[in-house]
């Protein structure tokens, strides 16, 4: 897949000439910059199943977007579960703002901090826009009035691109692109820091593709900082970062080969 060069080499010169660590899989980061962290993370969904993520290590700097990516199989949903504080690793820490995720109260860090958005959308079809977002707000602690709902509702669409008038739509008489719209401005009205999406533009052609790609970039200018997982060239070369765990998985495996033929 196509790597982001440019932008990855600003970054790296960048950030020498900021305080700086070196992480377990050779990358330089800014301490004072990075959101979320793997730190030598695995996990396994059950006793005796082989580990789906091997001793990982990573760092997300905030205000960026970030793409991870590899073959199916790899296990990039099983990551933004562990990002996203829906699992739990089973060894090593995942570390928002340095501070391990599996100490904090992560319904509360799911509520505020991070906004994920599902291949599956998890829009209520029956129900219109406004009230699928407004059902969001009132589940994070968001909802502060009629009032007020009404006027995020419009913000956020406003940040999605799409006019007034769809807040009543229901959600089964939009095409794909716009679900997935709705999907990002249900989570942008609760203000997330993190806002993590699992295959994005899966079924969407490069126009649409690039109109989610944009959205994603106005959300980064906002602030934010943004994750997505995607099998999409288009959206790994937009991104700042991309996160390839099929070459960790490389080196992993490298790593082993080395430690058993010293034995
Ligand atoms: N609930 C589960 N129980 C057991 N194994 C699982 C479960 N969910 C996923 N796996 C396994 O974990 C591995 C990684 O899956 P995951 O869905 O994270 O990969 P992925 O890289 O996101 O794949 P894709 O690109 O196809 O969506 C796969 O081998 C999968 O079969």
């Amino acid at each position: 897949m196509t790597q982001p060069s440019t932008r990855s080499s600003t970054l790296s010169s960048t950030l020498s000439t900021m305080d700086s660590a070196a992480s377990t899989d050779g990358a330089v980061v800014a301490t004072q910059d990075v959101i979320l962290e793997l730190k030598d993370v695995s996990y396994r969904y059950k006793p005796g199943l082989p580990l789906v993520l091997d001793h990982m290590s990573h760092a997300f700097t905030s205000g960026r977007m970030h793409a991870v990516i590899g073959p199916s199989g790899t296990g990039k949903t099983t990551l933004l579960s562990l990002l996203s504080g829906l699992a739990v690793p089973t060894g090593g820490q995942v570390l928002y703002e340095g501070r391990n995720l599996a100490s904090q109260d992560r319904y509360a860090y799911r509520a505020s901090k991070i906004g994920v958005i599902f291949q599956s959308f998890n829009l209520m079809p029956g129900m219109t826009v406004s009230e699928n977002i407004i059902m969001s707000m009132k589940l994070a602690g968001a909802y502060h009035g009629k009032q007020q709902a009404k006027e995020t509702v419009l913000h956020v669409l406003e940040q999605v691109d799409l006019p007034d008038e769809y807040a009543d739509r229901r959600i089964g008489h939009l095409s794909g692109g716009e679900q997935q719209r709705v999907a990002i401005a249900r989570v942008l009205s609760y203000r997330p820091t993190v806002v993590i999406a699992d295959e994005p533009t899966g079924n969407l052609d490069p126009e649409s593709t690039q109109i989610i790609i944009d959205i994603f970039r106005g959300i980064v200018d906002d602030g934010r900082t943004v994750i997505i997982v995607t099998h999409s060239r288009q959206v790994a070369s937009a991104c700042d970062d991309v996160f390839d765990l099929s070459t960790i998985k490389q080196r992993t495996r490298q790593r082993k080969a080395v430690r058993r033929s010293s034995i």
